[in-house]
């Protein structure tokens, strides 16, 4: 079975585990328990296939052993990168991140990582508090050449889940890609077997 990991990253508070909860349960519960990092795991049917999907949240609060964003970084195939954009420090944060991981996975040789950046704004119900322009996050997002989204955990269940099956999909493709270069092809196959596999009678 196919195994996707997806590390939600940011910093404290922008409602990391509100949207995890959110695509895992529809609930929006107000105030989730944090005091170690966790790994949420669900199964998933993707194009009629089953997926066991992992979800990372490091959660902030510091304690002895907890991973380090890099280890992080390396340990997902997907990343969801998230703000508030009630809070213009949180987006600066954000933006560090999403440029560690194209530094990091770019320097590691691994491909496709425009698609599995996801770039988050959350809490958009608290729009009059507003501290990060929607234009701002998607120059952001076209410069880093990532996806970019905005909405709130509180209110949106069908746009955190969209979200979520998304970047299943993304990875998986990259995944089922990652198989098909390791694979020879189906003539290549033939090929090889017409050469080596298959013994002739002598005459
Ligand atoms: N108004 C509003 N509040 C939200 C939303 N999402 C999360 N919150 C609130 O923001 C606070 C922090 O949410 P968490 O999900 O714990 O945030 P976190 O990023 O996991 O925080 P740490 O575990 O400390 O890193 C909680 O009080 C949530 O109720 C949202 O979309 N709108």
């Amino acid at each position: 079975m196919n195994e996707i990991k997806v590390a939600v990253l940011g910093s404290e508070g922008v409602g990391k585990s509100a949207l995890i909860v959110r695509f895992l349960t529809r609930r929006f519960i107000g105030e989730y328990a944090s005091s170690s990092e966790c790994i949420y795991r669900k199964r998933l049917s993707v194009d009629g296939k089953p997926i066991n999907l992992q979800l990372y949240d490091p959660c902030s609060q510091a304690y002895e052993g907890r991973s380090t964003v890099n280890e992080q970084i390396q340990w997902a195939h997907g990343f969801i990168v998230v703000y508030d954009i009630s809070d213009r420090s949180s987006f600066l944060t954000a933006k560090a991140i999403v440029h560690l991981i194209r530094e990091l996975r770019l320097g590691t040789g691994k491909r496709n990582v425009d698609s599995l950046i996801f770039l988050v704004g959350n809490k958009q119900d608290l729009g009059h508090m507003r501290e990060v322009r929607r234009e701002e996050a998607q120059c952001l997002a076209a410069e880093c050449r990532c996806q970019f989204y905005e909405l709130s955990a509180a209110e949106h269940h069908q746009e955190v889940a969209l979200i979520f099956f998304k970047m299943v999909q993304n990875a998986n493709v990259g995944s089922k890609a990652k198989e098909r270069r390791r694979r020879p092809s189906g003539s290549m196959a033939k090929l090889i077997n017409n050469v080596f596999g298959k013994r002739r009678k002598s005459v």
